[in-house]
């Protein structure tokens, strides 16, 4: 088969984005100066722990906090949106860029149809759709996405579909009309592991025949391992290492990616033998801001080893890993019988 669509001609370029919460009397960063591309027919990966500041992004891009402060600079192919005004944002949303959110039950109007609130996306961003047209549309969009006697579906409610269905529903709505972008924020966290594998194999088809770039939030690296082409980690509001899947998983160099690697088990290894991260992302409020985060997490990793002001340094083409505290890093040696640490 011939190969129509290019590889990675840039889609977006997130540009030192600071996304800050007001919290008390002060604002604090939950993505802190990111700076990030992601390319047509890509999956770049977004990855780190609960509190890491991924959602924050992806609702950035979005356009969708209200109360938050937003510095940098968000280039949806080569236009500036985070300054644009909402009535044109509006436009891009669900048109150009579409978001696949973690929780199918809020995303659905529960008084709706399916049917109902596919035809709703159809008829803001395209109009000129006759009816008979938007009908056919929204079948074609439920073949699409897997959902068994789709005409019979457009009749039900969402309580009357399965989480796995409510949840092709909503890629059905952030496909519908064809976005360029896809945000897909833990698309399959609610979902059982069968269901999960079906969504992620219809989200990288969608990729495949429709060559959108697709930003991936999860915090399954094995979910990573399947979909992403790259790979960015994020840890307290910043990135800390950018890598294409395969250098990632073959040559981590960050603490904080090598111990999310770590923390997997490989087939026939004993729980025992993991190394589990130590202690857990700190608040917002309470967020390390000078130095290196990580480095409340290492602690017999030397206080020398660590940069003043971390930055991504380029070790290789594409790899860019935060702080010098990578290259005198290693686990901590335990006695056999105590391998692992215990999350405090
Ligand atoms: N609207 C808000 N107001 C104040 N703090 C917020 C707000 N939204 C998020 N935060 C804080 O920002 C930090 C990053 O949150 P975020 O939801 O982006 O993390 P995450 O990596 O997506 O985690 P999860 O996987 O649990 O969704 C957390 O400390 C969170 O408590």
């Amino acid at each position: 088969m011939v190969r129509r669509i290019q590889l990675n001609e840039e889609l977006l370029r997130i540009d030192r984005l600071t996304t800050s919460f007001r919290i008390a009397d002060d604002y604090y960063a939950a993505v802190d100066e990111v700076t990030l591309s992601v390319g047509t027919n890509e999956i770049v990966a977004i990855v780190g722990e609960s509190g890491s500041g991924k959602s924050a992004l992806a609702y950035s891009i979005m356009g969708l906090h209200t109360r938050a402060r937003i510095e940098g600079s968000i280039y949806y192919k080569g236009q500036d949106i985070a300054s644009l005004p909402l009535s044109k944002l509006n436009k891009l949303r669900g048109k150009e860029i579409g978001m696949i959110f973690q929780d199918p039950q809020s995303a659905l109007n529960p008084l709706m149809t399916v049917g109902d609130q596919i035809e709703e996306v159809l008829l803001l961003h395209r109009p000129e759709l006759a009816r008979k047209e938007r009908r056919r549309r929204v079948i074609e969009l439920l073949t699409k996405v897997g959902i068994p006697r789709p005409e019979h579906a457009t009749g039900l409610f969402p309580h009357e579909l399965s989480g796995g269905m409510r949840q092709r529903v909503v890629i059905a709505i952030a496909v519908a009309n064809e976005p360029k972008l896809l945000i897909a924020d833990e698309p399959t966290t609610a979902l059982d592991v069968t269901i999960q594998l079906q969504i992620l194999d219809l989200i990288r088809k969608l990729k495949n025949e429709s060559g959108a770039g697709i930003i991936l939030i999860t915090h399954d690296l094995g979910v990573v391992a399947e979909m992403a082409d790259r790979v960015a980690v994020m840890y307290a509001g910043q990135i800390v290492e950018i890598a294409d899947i395969y250098t990632l998983l073959a040559g981590a160099r960050h603490p904080y990616t090598r111990s999310l690697l770590q923390s997997i088990p490989a087939a026939g290894e004993a729980q025992s033998r993991l190394h589990v991260i130590q202690g857990i992302v700190p608040s917002l409020q309470h967020l390390p801001r000078e130095g290196c985060r990580f480095r409340s997490r290492i602690p017999w990793i030397d206080e020398s080893a660590h940069e003043a002001e971390p930055k991504l340094h380029e070790v290789a083409p594409g790899h860019f890993v935060r702080c010098t505290c990578h290259s005198d890093f290693h686990f901590p040696v335990h006695k056999e019988d105590d391998r692992h640490h215990a999350i405090s």
